[in-house]
């Protein structure tokens, strides 16, 4: 080995302070990298915001509570319910006679969600209540009882710590068009190229109908532009008031109250089935056609007769399919495309079909079995469901029907497409209805552009980045090497 220069030997004195300095600042800087990555990244302790909807029905109220990750409001699917809670009696709508009752007999169910939601997030939480055909029933038949109604429920909810956010009718397009959002918004069918599924809802006082067509929607009022995360959406929506299954059980038996005779041999109900009604109860609702003759009496004897086929007969025709000023009509000059793609129907159309064991049945299955069904004797029903409530049990035959009336009939649902309709309660614990839609549209969670996602997922960005930090340091040791030409370098060692 020659002997190094003097000179040379001096500048390479030097050179190692400086060279632990560059070493130290890089592995400083690797780390300040990594560390800065990691805390930047780091998965935030999670926020969660909730929100109220109170859903005043024909039938009954119910108060759902939804919640959410507070940094992913805008992300389809992150709104899920956490809880619901049946309020105790019927709908707002009977508290006409009564208006100050009304805001009370939400008290058990406003109380309970105080409970669930944190004191911290309380007046931050939103609540809304809306009504549905019962209230538009009353609205038609007394405009200032609704309106007293409507102010008893709103005074009542402002008393909570929550954010009242109001309480109103909504109408029939926006019940159709927010229960076809909630149920494809559950069912993240926004995601980029996916079909959505149309909505069927059948309540107490009114159904809904809602998808998207492809053909074009002839009738205004029955049309909805949608854009959603990205994608454009052409829905038909129809609100049928008076379809409910309570309004039509009354619309049918109003019909069958013309012949005069105070006995009525009613098909739609069980063999043995004998109950007093009230002739006030059917014609009194504003849903009964002035054009129909009310009887003299007040009450009149049903006996059940249990004959499906007969019972199909007389409900049709409460469907008036003689007039169509459209291309296509479903009923009552209603105009409607042909039905297209998957449904989802739930609601009252979920309670009969699943109580009838009819919920994964082919149409001709479902009428079969609906046959033997109404047939049965009403003492041998009540002895075999004696835990299911009277009011309900006595009605399943003719629910049934008419459900079937309404899908066959009324919208069209052929045996072939029978099969694209799923009846369903609940989609991923959350269930299905126009409350959750409403939410999502008041508190602007479902924006019209897709977020932005980011590129990498967490870990894979921390991955990339630790990666990159200890390439970047290997190469500068290297380079460092080269420059400097230190001993502790294994390949310079022999060379210098
Ligand atoms: O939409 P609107 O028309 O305002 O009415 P609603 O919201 O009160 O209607 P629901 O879907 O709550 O209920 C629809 C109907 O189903 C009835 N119902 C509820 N639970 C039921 C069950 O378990 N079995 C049978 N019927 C049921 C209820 O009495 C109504 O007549
Ligand atoms: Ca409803």
């Amino acid at each position: 080995m020659m002997a190094e220069p003097r000179e040379m030997k001096e500048n390479k004195l030097w050179h190692r302070p400086l060279i632990i300095f560059i070493t130290v600042l890089i592995v400083v800087g690797i780390i300040a990298l990594v560390t800065t990555a990691v805390v930047q990244n780091k998965a935030l302790p999670k926020k969660y915001k909730y929100g109220i909807v109170l859903d005043a029905g024909s039938s009954h109220t119910a108060v759902y509570i939804y919640e959410w990750p507070a940094e992913k409001e805008n992300n389809t699917g992150m709104v899920r319910q956490t809880h619901s809670c049946n309020v105790k009696g019927k709908g707002i709508s009977s508290y006409a006679a009564r208006v100050k009752e009304a805001g009370m007999s939400l008290k058990a169910c406003m109380d309970e969600a105080k409970g669930k939601i944190p004191v911290r997030r309380h007046h931050e939480t939103p609540v809304y209540l809306g009504a549905t055909a019962g209230m538009r029933l009353l609205m038609k038949e007394n405009e200032t009882q609704s309106e007293q109604v409507l102010s008893s429920v709103a005074d009542f909810l402002r008393g909570y710590p929550f954010m009242y956010e109001g309480a109103r009718i909504i109408t029939g397009q926006e019940e159709g068009a927010y229960g076809w959002i909630t149920v494809n918004y559950l069912s993240k069918n926004f995601h980029q190229e996916r079909s959505t599924m149309g909505a069927l809802d059948l309540g107490g006082a009114s159904t809904q109908i809602t998808f998207v067509s492809q053909l074009r929607v002839e009738s205004p009022e029955n049309s909805l532009h949608f854009r959603l995360y990205g994608n454009d959406y052409q829905v038909y929506t129809h609100s049928f008031l008076c379809y409910g299954k309570d309004q039509a059980l009354r619309l049918t038996l109003a019909q069958q109250l013309q012949t005069g005779d105070r006995h009525l041999s009613d098909p739609c109900f069980h063999p043995g089935y004998q109950q007093e009604k009230s002739v006030d109860r059917v014609f009194g609702s504003p849903c009964v056609s002035t054009s129909l003759s009310r009887p003299t009496y007040a009450n009149f004897t049903l006996n059940g007769t249990g004959n499906a086929k007969l019972c199909q007969s007389n409900v049709k025709r409460i469907f008036n399919f003689s007039s169509c000023t459209w291309g296509r009509c479903s009923f009552n000059g209603v105009f409607q495309p042909p039905v297209e793609g998957k449904f989802g129907a739930f609601s009252a159309f979920f309670f009969v079909m699943n109580f009838l064991n009819l919920t994964s049945s082919s149409l001709d299955e479902s009428k079969e079995k609906l046959e033997q069904y109404c047939s049965k004797p009403w003492d041998e029903v009540k002895q075999s469901y004696s835990a299911i409530p009277e009011k309900y049990l006595a009605e399943y035959c003719f629910s049934g029907t008419y459900i079937l009336a309404l899908l066959e009939n009324g919208y069209s649902f052929t045996s072939d497409k029978w099969r694209d309709i799923k009846f369903l309660k609940k989609i991923g614990g959350s269930d299905a209805g126009w409350t959750l839609g409403y939410m999502l549209n008041l508190t602007n969670m479902i924006p019209a552009e897709a977020p932005d996602a980011p590129p990498l997922p967490h870990s894979g960005y921390v991955s990339i980045m630790v990666l990159f930090s200890l390439l970047l340091a290997a190469l500068l040791l290297l380079l460092a090497c080269k420059v400097f030409g230190r001993p502790t370098c294994a390949q310079n060692k022999y060379v210098i």
